[in-house]
């Protein structure tokens, strides 16, 4: 056993939880996943059992130490990364009290719909977002309404409330606390005060009691307790995982823009100091570093490579994801066939709760390769909306992409060409569980600064736009109708 030191990042995503060990220069050493299952009470509904995300998270860690032959003490500290907004209540012996209740989950649509009528504008200003069920406020409301007797018990100040990040943190620990990235997701607080606001928590009849501490992204929030690794090791890092991918990414400077096409695409221009606001995209807070807050602007995009995945397991005209690059690449061009992925509602720049998927432009010829197309297509031109809207506020040179689908050369070679600008992937791809990475070894001196991480920020492969303007146009117009005709459907139907 060497004595080498590594660091440990714990990515807990939608569908599973990865434990990955990075090295000094920021390659993996280990890697352990785990999916998780998903639950579907209801149509629209969706919800994790924290304990299934915990015993995956945890076995992750362990085969990842166990097949790389690395043991604890070798682990200078350990980052957290998460999927955001996803709501998860518990008691003080870390004792789930509820489902998670998923950041996709629409079980909230109409209650904010009727809180954005009267506090739409309140609520930008003070956290940044667009009303939507998407973030933890609602989903919160709702379990104190819902499950009985949460809100005495909250009252009576024996619930913790978190996303996912506090959630592992506390059962590592014993540390209630999130971080500035996080807590900027739950539409609760003051991204200009920095602090959790009362006139929103009123709004959501949410007692204070329930609230984690918010602490920077990169400090010692606790030790992970003797009996979980046989070892107290700092937990020093925590970020949301589409923030700490742009961390991954070296995205430190104003105008840096990355996007990660996972189960959801999220694109992040980095705007340093500076709140910026748009009516279409989100205001976040990229991290919280040295005393300082770096903010972002954010276009999420709820359904991308998750449109990949029901081509798999919903109509069954694929094994494996990656075999759509194959199929796309049989046609020339779409032939007029467009797919608007809005299984749960159309969320940045659109923000419809009600818009739904919708496939459109159907003849006779039309077969799985079309649709395979039309899907990876919907994708780029989904990150297209959202630069359109950041363009008017940021200048933008280059995309920085990481994520299970860019993978795929045919999806960021069309990206390049419908956005005419420069895709760019970095060598390691996981960079959500490497910002983390980053975050926990900054806090521990393992690396020293931000220059030295830029320094180890390497591209893979660069994809140059080649289509002309007239082609990127036309088909850049075909998609805007489709996605038109899909606005509003579920309201039509319903009706
Ligand atoms: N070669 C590929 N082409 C297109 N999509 C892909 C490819 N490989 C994976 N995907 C899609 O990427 C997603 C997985 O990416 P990942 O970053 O692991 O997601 P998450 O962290 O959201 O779970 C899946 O939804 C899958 O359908
Ligand atoms: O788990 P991912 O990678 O799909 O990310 C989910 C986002 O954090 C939701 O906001």
């Amino acid at each position: 056993m060497s004595g080498e030191k590594f660091i440990l990042s714990l990515d807990e995503g939608t569908t599973s939880a990865r434990a990955i060990i990075f090295d000094r220069e920021g390659d993996i050493k280990g890697i352990g996943q785990y999916e998780f299952p998903q639950h579907y009470p209801k149509p629209g509904w969706v919800e994790h059992d924290p304990e299934e995300i915990w015993s995956a998270q945890i076995r992750a860690i362990k085969t990842a130490l166990e097949r790389e032959n690395v043991e604890p003490s070798q682990i200078a500290a350990i980052g957290v990364t998460n999927q955001r907004e996803t709501t998860i209540v518990w008691d003080k012996t870390g004792k789930p009290l509820y489902n998670a209740i998923v950041w996709q989950c629409r079980r909230t649509a109409e209650m904010v719909e009727e809180i954005k009528r009267e506090y739409g504008d309140v609520i930008k200003e003070k956290t940044g977002l667009v009303p939507d069920a998407y973030f933890s406020a609602s989903k919160l409301k709702w379990l104190l309404d819902n499950v009985p007797g949460l809100r005495e018990k909250a009252e009576r100040g024996e619930v913790l409330f978190g996303t996912v990040d506090t959630f592992l943190i506390y059962r590592l620990t014993g540390e209630h606390v999130t971080d500035y990235s996080n807590a900027s997701r739950t539409m609760l607080f003051n991204i200009k005060k920095l602090d959790w606001d009362d006139e929103l928590l009123e709004m959501f009849d949410v007692p204070s009691e329930v609230l984690p501490e918010v602490r920077e992204s990169s400090e010692i929030y606790g030790y992970t307790k003797r009996e979980l690794l046989g070892r107290e090791i700092p937990v020093s890092g925590d970020a949301g995982d589409q923030q700490a991918a742009l961390f991954g990414q070296a995205g430190f400077e104003t105008g840096m823009v990355k996007a990660t096409y996972g189960t959801g695409s999220f694109i992040l221009a980095n705007t340093g100091k500076t709140v910026r606001y748009s009516s279409n995209l989100l205001t976040t807070i990229a991290w919280g570093l040295d005393g300082r807050v770096t903010y972002a602007l954010e276009g999420s995009v709820f359904v991308t490579g998750a449109a990949v995945h029901w081509l798999r397991d919903g109509i069954r005209i694929i094994k494996h994801a990656s075999e759509t690059e194959e199929l796309a690449r049989r046609l020339e061009s779409n032939e007029g066939l467009y797919f608007v992925p809005a299984f749960v509602g159309l969320g940045a720049p659109y923000w419809d709760q009600f818009a739904r998927g919708l496939i459109i432009g159907i003849t006779r010829g039309t077969g799985r390769e079309h649709l395979a197309r039309a899907t990876l297509e919907a994708i780029a031109y989904l990150t297209r909306d959202v630069i359109e809207e950041m363009e008017k506020l940021v200048g933008i040179k280059e995309l920085r992409v990481d994520g299970g689908a860019t993978a795929n050369d045919f999806l960021m070679q069309f990206q390049a060409d419908i956005l005419d600008r420069r895709v760019v992937r970095p060598v390691v791809k996981e960079t959500t569980a490497l910002g983390a990475a980053y975050l926990a070894g900054l806090a521990v001196d393992y690396w020293e600064s931000l220059k030295e991480i830029q320094n180890l920020w390497k591209a893979e492969k660069i994809f140059e736009p080649t289509m002309d303007k007239e082609t990127r146009e036309k088909l850049y117009h075909g998609w805007k109708e489709a996605v038109k005709r899909a606005l509003g459907w579920a309201k039509v139907v319903e009706a």
